[in-house]
């Protein structure tokens, strides 16, 4: 592997990363499901769409600054909900949170944060964040956690539909994956004893999931959730033109399209070739998020050109906290601006708004 001194993108912060973490956190970040099929066919999309420059437009003034659901952001990146950042730094959320605020990011923390969501909230100060949840078996838990992210002003509920069990995680398995005691879900008090054991062959992720998610649940319990909070609702992990209708018909405020990093199913296809049919199907009536494998500003342009409002990204946002706390997570997100922007320059479209679909072609 090649040495870094100083991170220029976002490989090598995966590469200072990698030497800072340890093995079996490592793989557990890195991995895919099964024969890591969709982890690597997320990439391999995006090298099939290239961009069409325009030239002589003025771009002496490019902005990757926009909205979404009523918030400014700095750019169209957002800090996907990944699970216990203490894996990364001993930190955790709370250095993620101060890095994606100073870098005018939203952050969207997972349920299975390593710090409470309190105490996650209070670190970005007055920056956005959005809750990310699973739904759980113990309703009553899980109620109690949309309770306090309601009250601890997080401004919208994303709920991951892609889970209701976790993937095959060959690495985690082989590696006998358990949660050190620094390590367990702070939010989730009846998850901590399950993580640190395991079933014989698994890993203690996949034995914990498979007792706390509530693989029941369909469309018509959306409504439930809706009683609870008043929060604007997202749905993560929608991955077809059918799901993106119906949620739309949910009035849901936000869809993400996503197969989790490659991490739940094994599917030979990249969320890159799945959002055209997502962006169609959903026709303007809500926004539309996307994230795997985005590790430049270029893929960022590629995914807004097919129809993204944003983009989110997981692992990028762990290698930065990795590598140098908070500062590390805005290093991370300011690069892909400034690499955004560049691109802009390039292919002759100043704002975000006016990268769209002529702005690509299959390469
Ligand atoms: C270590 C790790 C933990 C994750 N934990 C969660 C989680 O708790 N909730 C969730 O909705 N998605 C989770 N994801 C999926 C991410 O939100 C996101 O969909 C994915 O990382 C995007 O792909 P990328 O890592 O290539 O950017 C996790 C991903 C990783 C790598
Ligand atoms: C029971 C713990 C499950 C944590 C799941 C986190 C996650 O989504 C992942 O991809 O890993």
């Amino acid at each position: 592997m090649r040495m870094v001194d100083q991170p220029l993108c976002l490989d090598d912060f995966e590469a200072l990363a990698r030497a800072k973490i340890r093995q079996d956190y490592w793989d557990y970040i890195a991995g895919g499901a099964g024969a890591e099929r969709a982890l690597a066919a997320n990439r391999a999309a995006f090298a099939r769409i290239a961009l069409r420059p325009r030239v002589l437009v003025d771009v002496s003034a490019c902005t990757a600054a926009t909205t979404l659901l009523g918030h400014e952001l700095a750019s169209p990146v957002v800090v996907a909900p990944t699970a216990y950042h203490r894996m990364s730094h001993p930190e955790g959320e709370l250095a993620t949170a101060r890095g994606a605020a100073d870098a005018g990011a939203l952050y969207i923390p997972s349920i299975f944060s390593n710090y409470p969501l309190e105490d996650v909230a209070a670190a970005g100060g007055a920056a956005p964040r959005w809750q990310q949840l699973y739904w759980l078996h113990d309703r009553e838990a899980f109620g109690a956690v949309v309770d306090r992210a309601t009250a601890a002003g997080y401004s919208a509920l994303v709920l991951t539909v892609d889970a209701p069990v976790i993937g095959l995680r060959l690495r985690d398995a082989r590696n006998a994956l358990t949660l050190d005691a620094d390590t367990l879900p702070a939010n989730l008090f009846a998850a901590q004893d399950l993580l640190t054991t395991r079933s014989e062959g698994s890993s203690a992720v996949a034995t914990q999931s498979l007792q706390a998610f509530d693989a029941s649940i369909t469309w018509d319990d959306l409504a439930w959730l809706r009683d609870r909070s008043p929060l604007p609702l997202v749905l993560k992990g929608i991955a077809t033109a059918e799901d993106a209708r119906l949620a739309v018909e949910h009035g849901v405020a936000a869809i993400v399209v996503s197969n989790h990093g490659g991490r739940q199913l094994d599917n030979p296809i990249g969320t890159l070739d799945i959002l055209p049919e997502v962006v169609e199907a959903v026709a303007g009536r809500c926004p539309v998020l996307f994230d795997g494998g985005v590790r430049t500003g270029h893929d960022v342009a590629v995914a807004l050109a097919l129809g993204a409002d944003a983009v989110l990204v997981g692992r990028p946002a762990l290698w930065g906290l990795a590598v140098g706390g908070a500062a590390g997570v805005t290093q991370v997100l300011r690069l892909l601006q400034t690499e955004l922007e560049r691109v802009m320059a390039l292919i002759g479209r100043p704002t975000v708004e006016s990268i769209d679909a002529s702005a690509v072609r299959r390469a």
